[in-house]
């Protein structure tokens, strides 16, 4: 606690003294000094408008500024005399007059807090202004020097020895242009439009009786930016009101130059808005973390323990691989022999051990056909006398050719081996799975995130179940319960029932249904639609956050930059584990196809995975669309060579060894792998684990889904109609709106039964029919209606 309070502490002198740092001034300040310039510019003003009277009295006292008993005549006394005299006098003369009207326009800025980026444009065309004034003052009223001041008349007197009278008129004619230009945006068109006008203006005022009449239609037209005229000041009766009131709807649409202008300016206030209000919002979650710490979705189950490492057993592999010398020799020696009866000469060769299998690297002498070798891939393995060789010729990316040799005395890759390593436990993913080890005895980690879904597949007891374990016990062992949430879809049974201890840690389910592990084959259609819901509800939420994707959607949500009364909410990453995919698809075929191809293509991005597993890799089963979303796939061992090109596109999965010796695939690379092995005891301690801590009050809820079959018939029938019925109408006559989704809000209901409860409130005559994109009409008109409407039908 001590050691949390001096941190806080020293966050809190470090943000302090950021803020000395940082020169912004509060807000506070902002006012008190705008403030300060808005009088200081009134003082100036009237101190030159008074100086231009009192000039020559004030000239005596000027030097006696100390002097309490002086008194000057200026507005401002003393201050206004002298400071009147160095600006006017000494300075720009009448030009001065920009400097008050300058500072006043900075002290409203500061003042209002407006942006201060425009600020420097007025301040910069002010002082080219003042310039350009005092030296035109002093060209044109040379005889006057009060008028330019002196800087206007040395100016002039400077310029004018140089480039002569003319010169000096030239010049101020151009910077005018300049000016013109620059500041008003002048154009000789505008400026021809503008005397069309002024005529035309002339013209109309001579003829008063028409315009009264031929006004009438302007009027209207001009509405929309004339309201407040005509409904203050519309007595149509009067012709002359009116006609006045038409003058400056005239004048407005005869300067055509100006609206445009207007328009522009309009346009610029709005890009200089929308920073500003991002700005506020950032500056409200800052305030918002300052004030409570960024938004943290484990605190529910603030003390909830991650599973501890020695719930998982060793497995007799703590020593490591144990390598056997005289092994390595044999087998080295049969391939060499076996080669040079194929009169196949050897450079090189190299052995990698692994937990299962050992791969040799083979270098061949030059002009030796890689081919060659790979069609020896059954004599090698007889002269082994070994199941499970697989050659590869080449190694991609190494020039030389694999063959992968079983170790006689396979050692088990421990659940525990790779849970503790290094590489899983630093791992910086999103979803992270520890498979197993490689060839090189190198703990295989990758992210779930990126896969995005997993397809695996294998024979009868190859070793599956334990693989779905070992993923299940990865993400157990890296998730905390508000991050992930399970779907698991088990038609056997019972090989996911441990995780039923876990419900309301990390299960999801359909709010309806009893079980959070789903084993009958109609619910599983439910819930993949109502995934669809989810995902298409997320990338909802993903559209008006602003964000790509559920990662940073998070981020933004935990820096509490998205607010939770706008429907936002922390998103856990959705995994979904089918067993017996098979099985599935032969019960339930295109109706469970479709969604999960649907997931399958889009889901990636909001947080919602797959992982199915089958037992029959036929291509009915894993068929092209499900194979072209699931880039990552595992095969444990197969029995042909065709299961082994259904589910990896190569051969290879019929060579191998079975017990968890499996091959991954996530698009051209096949990588031999051993899976980490993860027996029913260790995760029933697992589950028992995290089930024996304080848990959410229920499974994570997916949304709602009613199948189609449970009917949208438009027919009137009472005892049919939804329990929320009348909630819902209550609902849509209280805001006179009627759609559905202000019944899916307000009701939390899913899409399809707030879309069957309007068919409902159709069939009753509460809501008018479907008008495509507009809400329907509400035919009640208030509650009271709408009880005497239910009344009358109950009767
Ligand atoms: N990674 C592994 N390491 C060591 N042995 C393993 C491994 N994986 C599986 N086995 C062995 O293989 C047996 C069968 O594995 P598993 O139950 O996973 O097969 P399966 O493919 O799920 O079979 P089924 O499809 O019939 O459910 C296990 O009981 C275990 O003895």
């Amino acid at each position: 606690m001590a050691k949390k309070r001096t941190k806080s502490k020293s966050k809190k002198t470090t943000t302090t003294a950021k803020r000395k740092l940082s020169f912004k001034p509060s807000k506070q300040n902002k006012i008190i000094f705008g403030s300060l310039l808005i009088v200081l510019s009134i003082a100036l003003f009237f101190s030159f408008m008074s100086f231009y009277f009192t000039w020559q009295e004030d000239q005596s006292m000027l030097s006696q500024f100390a002097d309490r008993n002086v008194e000057a005549s200026n507005l401002l006394n003393k201050f206004g005399a002298n400071v009147s005299h160095f600006f006017m006098y000494r300075g720009f003369g009448l030009a001065s007059f920009v400097f008050p009207f300058l500072l006043a326009i900075t002290g409203l800025y500061l003042f209002l807090g407006l942006d201060g980026k425009r600020l420097i444009y007025k301040w910069i065309w002010g002082l080219v202004g003042v310039i350009w004034g005092s030296i035109a003052l002093g060209f044109f009223a040379a005889d006057y020097p009060l008028l330019g001041g002196l800087i206007g008349y040395e100016m002039n007197d400077f310029l004018q020895d140089y480039t002569g009278k003319i010169g000096v008129f030239l010049i101020l004619i151009f910077v005018l242009m300049v000016i013109l230009v620059r500041l008003f945006n002048f154009t000789p068109e505008g400026f021809a439009n503008f005397f069309k006008r002024q005529k035309q203006k002339i013209k109309s005022d001579f003829k008063e009786e028409p315009t009264v009449h031929t006004k009438d239609t302007p009027i209207e037209d001009e509405e929309d930016g004339l309201i407040l005229t005509t409904e203050d000041t519309a007595p149509e009766k009067v012709d002359t009101y009116t006609h006045k009131k038409d003058i400056p709807p005239l004048d407005e649409a005869g300067l055509d130059v100006n609206i445009p202008e207007d328009e522009e300016s309009d346009i610029a206030l709005k890009v200089e808005e929308t920073p500003v209000e991002e700005e506020e919002t950032d500056a409200k979650a800052a305030k918002l973390v300052e004030d409570f710490g960024e938004f943290d979705p484990k605190l529910e189950l603030g003390n909830y323990k991650f599973p501890t490492l020695d719930l998982l057993e060793a497995h007799g592999a703590s020593g490591g691989i144990t390598i056997n010398q005289e092994e390595l020799e044999e087998n080295k020696n049969r391939i060499v022999s076996t080669l040079k009866n194929y009169k196949i000469g050897i450079a090189q060769i190299k052995a990698t051990i692994g937990p299962t299998v050992t791969l040799y690297e083979i270098v061949p002498e030059a002009g030796i056909r890689i081919s060659k070798i790979k069609n020896l891939e059954d004599d090698i393995a007889l002269s082994l006398a070994a199941l499970g060789i697989r050659i590869i010729a080449p190694i991609p990316g190494k020039g030389t050719v694999g063959i992968e040799v079983p170790n006689k005395n396979a050692t088990i890759v421990s659940m525990r081996s790779v849970i503790a390593s290094n590489k899983f436990q630093k791992a910086e993913m999103e979803l992270p799975i520890a498979f197993g080890k490689t060839i090189s005895n190198e703990t295989f980690v990758v992210d779930l995130a990126k896969m995005p879904h997993l397809l695996m597949a294998g024979a009868t007891g190859q070793g599956k179940s334990v693989g779905l374990n070992a993923v299940i016990t990865s993400l157990l062992y890296k998730k905390h319960p508000a991050e992930v949430k399970f779907i698991f879809v088990d038609p056997k049974k019972v090989e996911l029932t441990l995780y039923n201890k876990i419900e309301r840690h990390f299960l999801a389910k359909l709010p309806d249904s009893d079980e959070a592990i789903i084993t009958d084959n109609t619910k599983v259609i439910n819930t993949l639609n109502s995934l669809c819901i989810e995902m298409d509800n997320r990338y909802e939420l993903l559209k008006t956050a602003m964000v790509r994707n559920i990662k940073e959607y998070n981020v933004k949500f935990k820096a509490r930059k998205l607010n939770p009364n706008e429907g936002h909410k922390f998103l856990p990453y959705i995994v979904l584990v089918i067993d017996e995919f098979a099985d599935l698809i032969m019960t339930a075929g295109k109706e469970v196809e479709t969604p999960i191809a649907r997931l399958a293509q889009l889901a990636r991005a909001i947080g919602i995975h797959l992982i199915i597993a089958t037992q029959r890799p036929s291509v009915n089963v894993i068929t092209g669309i499900i194979k072209a979303n699931f880039p990552a796939r595992i095969a444990f061992r197969v029995t042909s060579k065709i299961d082994s090109r259904t589910i990896l596109d190569a051969q290879g999965a019929d060579q191998l060894i079975g017990r968890g010796d499996m091959l991954y695939t996530q698009g051209n690379d096949v990588t031999r792998l051993q899976c980490a092995f993860v027996d029913t005891p260790e995760v029933a301690k697992i589950t028992d684990y995290i089930g024996s801590q304080r848990a959410y009050p229920e499974a994570h809820l997916l949304p709602e889904y009613v199948g189609e079959e449970s009917g949208t018939s438009l027919d009137n029938d009472i005892e049919d109609r939804d329990a929320m019925f009348r909630e819902a109408a209550e609902v849509i006559v209280t805001a006179q709106q009627g759609s559905a989704s202000l019944i899916q809000r307000k009701l939390k209901l899913g899409y399809n039964r707030a879309g069957r409860i309007i068919d409902q409130l159709e069939a009753a005559g509460i809501v008018g029919p479907f008008e495509g994109s507009k809400a329907r009409q509400v035919l009640v008109p208030d509650m009271y209606a709408l009880d005497q409407l239910l009344e009358n039908e109950a009767k």
